[in-house]
């Protein structure tokens, strides 16, 4: 992906111009500049600019972020909270304490702008949120080739004081530096390559019908709705499609199994897990200096995602080494996890375990909820998949789903309505001047693009579910008024799997889940959703759904 040179101009120089033309800020810059002579630390580090930098009047990425650096405001000149305003908003009574984090980042928005400081306490880091599209760019341009996305302490603080050292060669994937490098660059190979997906096209499929069968067994047979609780089916859904590929193996919870304890104690395990990232991740907490009540809850679920993971892991493992893939025959992922290394193998598991089951499941009921509320797209997504595959038992192949550009579009469209977080987090890995201000490397930064995705400014008809916006032939014979996406839209806004060489590690697979799963209910049902979608997600640090999910699914005879 390149910078446009359009872009750079028009954004992000008009507000350096901005402060600049300030008689006093520019005063205050000089004095900056004597302080900190021209940096070479940026020119230094250009190896961390990794894509292909923009050239802007024959001059550098290096040299522009250079020059910007050189024009900016001082760091304590952000806006923002001062700690003891972090500390009182978080405490009983507080104007933080019952607010989510979108709640949060959006009130201090309201009060201090497109850029503001958070301040470190009790040992945290001070962060800086952004709301600027230009300043994710840079972030992310400059990133390096081991970028950090801070949020995950409380995991590496778990995994560093578990008393038999099981983590002590590495951390997996929640590592950072050469550790998370060495690893990454072991499991991409396996996880990444789209020719490997159709190694879980088959267990897959079959995990999807037997959701098709639940769907069926447990809908109601006169106003054929599931029952409200129809997301712990949908966990259960994401739990396999995960686990066939992480574990080798199919659980039955589905169908065979629904009433499983362990696997209602792993899902609560792994809500308590996803609620701590932002307990301990963005609030003010103590754990680092006393095991808090909250922090032991955290420990417990750990330990039990640890002691289920870990035993069908070796589980696997062992059933493996007994049966090895003959010859000619394509091994199965974590059968080649394993020949990398067996301890990689098990980690690998427990962090798409852990990264994998909430958010699928949350991606799934978004999307069924946009497809239930909108019948005309529906069955034009209906209409597009029966000319591929005309018969509703038909196998997809990796073939037959090449082309599906509808498909794809309506699970873009509902991962714009309702994306997964607020947006990604780094350290970053250059100074940078963001939004006119200095913002030295190795600083924690919330970058909320996912936040603006809503913003009409950017997505014209932004609350509408308009698939439409993605495909190509959108932009040929558009008239102004009709246009669904900005023009020149910068295209660090919609990264829902994350950017650069720390995107997410599961993408192929949640891709595939989703295809099948969204093809295969619309191929069978016409679904309705006769209910309200409002306040449809809770946002902790992930959005997950807090609505009953009542769908209507209807046969469909043809
Ligand atoms: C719709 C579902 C999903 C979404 C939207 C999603 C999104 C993301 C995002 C935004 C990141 C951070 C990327 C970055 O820092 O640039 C990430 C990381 C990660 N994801 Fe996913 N993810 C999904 C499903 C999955 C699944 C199914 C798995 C496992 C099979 C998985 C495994 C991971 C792992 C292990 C990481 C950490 C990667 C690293 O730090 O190297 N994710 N995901």
């Amino acid at each position: 992906m390149l910078l446009s040179v359009q872009n750079t101009r028009r954004v992000a120089v008009p507000m350096l111009w901005r402060h600049m033309n300030d008689g006093k800020q520019r005063g205050q810059r000089q004095q900056l500049n004597q302080k900190y002579p021209i940096r070479t630390q940026i020119v230094q580090q250009s190896t961390a600019v990794h894509v292909k930098p923009p050239n802007v009047d024959n001059k550098s990425y290096v040299d522009i972020l250079d020059a910007e650096w050189q024009q900016a405001l001082p760091y304590k000149a952000i806006p923002g909270l001062t700690r003891f305003q972090m500390w009182r908003g978080f405490m009983k009574g507080g104007d933080f304490a019952n607010l989510s984090m979108n709640d949060l980042l959006l009130k201090c928005r309201e009060r201090f702008g497109d850029i503001y400081r958070m301040p470190g306490i009790f040992g945290q880091p001070p962060s800086i949120v952004l709301f600027n599209l230009t300043d994710f760019e840079k972030v992310y341009r400059t990133e390096g080739v081991w970028p950090v996305r801070p949020g995950g302490e409380i995991i590496l603080h778990y995994r560093s004081s578990r008393k038999d050292g099981f983590f002590n060669e590495t951390m997996g994937l929640t590592a950072h530096g050469e550790d998370w490098g060495k690893f990454r660059h072991a499991v991409n190979p396996i996880l990444m390559q789209p020719k490997n997906a159709k190694l879980y096209m088959e267990p897959m499929q079959k995990v999807n019908s037997e959701f098709i069968q639940r769907i069926r067994d447990i809908r109601d047979p006169v106003t054929l709705e599931v029952p409200d609780n129809f997301i712990s089916d949908i966990n259960r859904l994401s739990f396999e499609s995960v686990a066939v590929v992480a574990l080798d193996h199919e659980f039955g919870l589905i169908r065979k199994n629904p009433d499983s304890k362990e696997a209602r104690l792993l899902f609560d395990s792994l809500t308590t897990f996803l609620n701590a990232l932002y307990d301990f991740g963005v609030k003010p907490s103590l754990y680092k200096y006393i095991k808090t009540p909250s922090y032991r809850r955290f420990e417990k679920s750990m330990d039990t995602i640890f002691d289920i993971t870990n035993r069908y892991a070796n589980e696997a493992l062992a059933r493996l080494e007994r049966n090895p893939a003959k010859a000619g025959q394509e091994r199965s992922v974590l059968e080649k996890l394993l020949k990398v290394d067996r301890k990689i193998a098990i980690i690998m598991a427990m962090d798409m375990l852990m990264a994998g089951v909430d958010t699928t499941s949350s991606a799934l009921t978004a999307i069924l909820l946009c497809i239930a509320k909108s019948p005309q797209k529906q069955q034009k997504l209906r209409e597009e998949l029966l000319k591929v595959l005309p018969h509703k038992d038909e196998h997809f192949t990796i073939e037959n789903m090449k082309n599906l550009p509808y498909l794809r579009a309506c699970i873009k469209e509902a991962l714009r309505i309702y994306p997964l977080a607020f947006g990604n987090m780094r350290e970053t890995g250059a100074d940078l001047a963001l939004s006119g201000y200095r913002v030295a490397k190795g600083t924690r930064v919330f970058m909320t693009s996912n936040m603006l995705l809503n913003e009409e400014r950017f997505f014209p008809r932004a609350q509408e579910f308009i698939p439409e916006r993605w495909l190509r032939q959108q932009d040929e014979a558009m008239t102004e008024s009709e246009q669904l996406m900005a023009d020149n839209l910068n295209k660090f806004i919609y990264l829902p799997f994350g950017f650069g060489p720390r995107s997410c590690v599961g993408k192929r697979i949640v891709d595939l889940e989703m295809e099948i799963t969204l093809s295969n209910v619309v191929r069978h049902f016409q679904i309705d959703f006769n209910y309200s979608t409002d306040n449809a997600f809770a946002n902790h640090f992930l959005n997950v759904p807090q609505i009953p999910l009542k769908f209507k699914f209807t046969d469909l005879n043809y």
